[in-house]
């Protein structure tokens, strides 16, 4: 019989897919990660108690996590979901209050104006930190996508989501105007300027039919166990193709949003300069012109 497991340092290999052990993956207060699938990360927001709210913590958490994956050579794709009974409810109110009692407590108007810019700078980060990850990352969501929610999922690289999510663009009912990213991101991911106006002026809730219509999720899944296995199943796949030209693709695909398509191709032409002497391409091509087994790529 074949040896089965091969033990390593940190990672255990069951016929040919090397799982970390949880005792070596980053831990964080608020989020949990593990590795499902060969170079598939899940990062899971764990305050299922306080509906996976954002709070001071969950911000940094969330930035260090992606931060760190992005440097993770083992880490190829990310899947992201919240435990518990939905997604996120956005933004800890609490902690919101608590910022503002901060800031109030700042007599003079320059500092008080210092201290609040650092504040969202901080929350923007923490958001831009999914779309600075070079790693794809794909989201799922169920029950409800609020506030904050929507800031993340849309710096996100997918969606998809269960039949019993909603998603709201609430700011303006709790007074703000959405700062973290949903105002820049979310006409860039459905496409409709009216659309999104109308969500982000009233407020409504968005249902995962009209979600689906809209574009702002690729597939609505009967539930939270088959929507996850959906994505992990994409992940594993994306997972297995080259990460030098998936990687490149995603630099380029974000690069490309802000950018004239003469100023997109000039960065992709100047990216596969160095990635066309990779070897990914050359395994690949082998494996396709001569109909060979799916060839396995070195980490990166
Ligand atoms: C620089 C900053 C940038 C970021 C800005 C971000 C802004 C935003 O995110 S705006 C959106 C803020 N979120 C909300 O307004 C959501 C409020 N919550 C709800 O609408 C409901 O709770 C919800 C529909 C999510 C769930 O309803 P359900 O009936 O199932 O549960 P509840 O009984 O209402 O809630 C259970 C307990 O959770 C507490 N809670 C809910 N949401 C929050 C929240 N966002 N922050 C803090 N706490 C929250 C709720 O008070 C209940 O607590 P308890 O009574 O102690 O059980």
């Amino acid at each position: 019989m074949h040896t089965l497991t091969k033990i390593f340092s940190n990672k255990f290999s069951i016929y040919g897919a090397v799982i970390r052990f949880a005792s070596s993956l980053p831990k964080y207060e608020t989020l949990t990660v593990s590795v499902p699938r060969k170079n598939v990360y899940h990062v899971e927001m764990s305050r299922p108690q306080k509906l996976n709210t954002v709070n001071k913590v969950m911000w940094g958490d969330l930035k260090d996590c992606f931060r760190a994956l992005h440097d993770d050579a083992e880490c190829r794709v990310i899947v992201l979901s919240g435990q518990g009974k939905l997604f996120t409810a956005g933004i800890d109110l609490n902690s919101l209050i608590e910022y503002f009692s901060t800031a109030n407590d700042i007599e003079d108007i320059g500092r008080r104006g210092r201290f609040l810019y650092k504040y969202i700078k901080e929350c923007q980060d923490s958001i831009s930190s999914l779309e600075d990850c070079i790693k794809p990352v794909l989201t799922v969501i169920h029950g409800a996508c609020i506030g904050a929610g929507v800031d993340l999922i849309t710096a996100a690289d997918m969606r998809y989501c269960t039949e019993d999510a909603w998603f709201q663009v609430k700011e303006v009912e709790v007074g703000l105007a959405p700062d973290v990213g949903t105002l820049q991101r979310l006409p860039k991911v459905i496409g409709s300027a009216s659309i999104v106006r109308e969500l982000c002026y009233t407020a409504r809730k968005v249902y995962a039919k009209e979600a689906l219509d809209i574009g702002l999720v690729s597939k609505v899944l009967p539930d939270k166990e088959s929507a996850i296995a959906h994505a992990l199943s994409l992940a594993a796949d994306i997972a297995s193709k080259s990460p030098v030209a998936v990687q490149a693709t995603k630099q380029n695909l974000v690069f490309s949003l802000e950018k004239t398509n003469a100023e997109g191709l000039e960065h992709i032409a100047l990216l596969n300069t160095v990635n066309h002497q990779s070897e990914d391409l050359t395994k690949s091509a082998i494996a396709m012109a001569s109909k060979g087994d799916k060839p396995e790529f070195e980490d990166y």
